[in-house]
């Protein structure tokens, strides 16, 4: 498992750390490790010159320098690349308040501080704001960014501008190619719109690992915790050990939803889906192996449910939604019945097994009474306390609350997922991950990822997706992050 910690976390850790060590020295791993990256990425330019102008040397270094100590990193990485033959242009954005000493230190090293740098360079640097910025950019960097034209823009330590905690990005900010993170990723780095200009994450050890709080603020599956978590059949078991599934969704108007959701269910650890509602002439056809039957209440026993997708709003659905709810086997609800939960809270209020939630934002307005905020991870975390419930968010990066507080980004995924029919692939999928055993919060951060793994299958080589499509490669995206993930093991 990954983390990312709240700005007050890393500087709790890094005060503990720096009470051990020389004045200066984390600053200097910082920026020695900026560097590095730096003269990685000049290496791999494109040659727009001579070829010795690849490289380091005679290469072209902006840095937008503000007042704290992440222009201070980004100058001490200039003074580095300096000292190598590149030639620095540092603009200070904030009036003259720069960090003194790293300013000198570039100066030294054959740097120039300037107020307007050449239009064009091969590496921008952005040190604007770092763990200590409030969200938006001073006026003077912004006009820079507007007029500079760069091959490569690397935000030191997090891209200026976004909300560091949260992820929002509710003013202006650097869209990065390369983020290069200081001892541990940010919130920034892993929610909200801030991910997506974050470009690729390098982190740069500094030696907090030892002093970070082991709870992090956010949490980031990765393919080795899926695999930990996944049931893996044994000799012993068959078809009811390994779980069934009960898949409560479609209509006749909506067969569909019916079809994708058991189609997703089918891909999971679970051993048998049952199918029950009204499009079962639509499923048996399509997926002989589901077992169909007209109602809830005839399904049987099942150790997870899915109830809601396509599956209407109407008295009927109410009904079996009710049957869904008494049953004590936990239950994945989304789509129709987050709708019916938001009209009648009242039908959640003796449910004891666990549950979770899958909105998207129009969904969590009609169950929270107002749309998530731009901080995700909190909204989602406040919806999950209030209902006492799992909840999946789905967004660009989509996040997991537990009602005990506790947060998850959703590290794959991509725009192309928001397609209809999606959702209730994910949610038969995360039915089948519950039904085989798998604890509700483990179930929705897995079933985002695998699901998000196999939209990425989907869309190879820039293919156009559909949720049928992402169903289909949903068994090899299984496969793939479970064998990455136990070889990780
Ligand atoms: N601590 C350590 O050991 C290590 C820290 N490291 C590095 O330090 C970074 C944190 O540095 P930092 O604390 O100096 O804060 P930083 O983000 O540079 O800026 C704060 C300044 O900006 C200003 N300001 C804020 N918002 C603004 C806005 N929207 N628009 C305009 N101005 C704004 C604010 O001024 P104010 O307005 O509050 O007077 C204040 O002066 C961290 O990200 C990492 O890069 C590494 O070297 C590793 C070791
Ligand atoms: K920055």
């Amino acid at each position: 498992m990954n983390g990312a910690w709240s700005a007050a976390a890393i500087r709790r850790a890094e005060a503990q750390l720096m009470s051990r060590l020389p004045p200066g020295t984390l600053m200097q791993r910082a920026a020695a490790g900026l560097a590095a990256e730096c003269a990685r990425l000049l290496r791999k330019r494109t040659p727009q010159g001579p070829k010795r102008n690849q490289g380091v040397y005679g290469a072209t270094v902006i840095v937008l320098a503000g007042p704290g100590d992440n222009g201070g990193d980004a100058l001490y990485a200039a003074e580095r690349l300096a000292r190598r033959g590149a030639r620095v242009f540092a603009v200070p954005v904030m009036g003259d308040r720069v960090h003194p000493t790293a300013a000198a230190a570039l100066v030294r090293a054959g740097g120039r501080l300037v107020a307007t740098p050449p239009a064009r360079c091969d590496l921008l640097l952005d040190g604007v704001l770092g763990i200590g910025g409030r969200p938006g950019l001073p006026g003077r960097a912004l006009d820079q960014l507007g007029r500079i034209e760069a091959g490569t823009v690397v935000a030191v330590d997090v891209p200026s501008g976004v909300d560091v905690d949260t992820g929002a990005v509710p003013a202006s900010a650097v869209t990065a190619d390369v983020t290069v993170a200081f001892g541990a990723r940010k919130p920034c780095h892993v929610l909200g719109r801030a991910s997506l200009l974050t470009g690729r994450l390098v982190l740069v050890d500094i030696g907090l690992g030892d002093v970070l709080d082991p709870n992090p603020a956010v949490r980031v599956a990765d393919e080795g915790d899926i695999a930990a978590w996944w049931h893996r059949p044994g000799p012993d078991d068959d078809k009811y050990t390994r779980g069934v599934v009960g898949v409560a969704a479609g209509s006749e108007r909506y067969p569909g939803a019916a079809v994708l959701a058991s189609t997703g269910a089918l891909a999971g650890p679970a051993g048998y889906v049952r199918y029950a509602g009204s499009a079962a002439e639509y499923v048996r056809r399509t997926r002989p192996e589901v077992v169909c039957t007209p109602t809830v209440k005839e399904a049987g026993r099942v150790q997870a449910w899915l109830a809601g997708p396509g599956f209407g709003t109407d008295e009927a659905a109410l009904a079996e939604l009710r049957e869904v709810l008494v049953s004590p086997a936990p239950a994945v609800l989304d789509a129709d019945a987050l709708t019916l939960i938001g009209e009648y809270p009242s039908v959640l209020s003796r449910r004891e097994a666990p549950v979770v939630l899958t909105p998207h934002d129009r969904e969590y307005e009609r169950l929270y009474g107002s749309p998530p905020s731009e901080d995700r991870a909190g909204a989602a975390a406040a919806l999950a306390k209030r209902l006492n419930c799992t909840v999946l968010l789905k967004g660009h990066h989509t996040v997991v609350a537990s009602s005990d507080g506790a947060v998850w980004a959703n590290p794959t995924g991509r725009p192309q997922l928001a397609t209809a029919g999606s959702g209730d692939v994910l949610a038969g999928f995360m039915a089948s991950l519950l039904a085989s055993g798998m604890d509700p919060v483990r179930a929705a951060v897995a079933a985002a990822y695998v699901h998000g793994a196999a939209g990425g299958l989907a869309a190879e080589g820039g293919r156009t997706v559909a949720a049928s499509d992402v169903a289909r490669e949903l068994p090899a995206a299984v496969g793939a992050v479970l064998s990455r993930g136990r070889g990780a093991a």
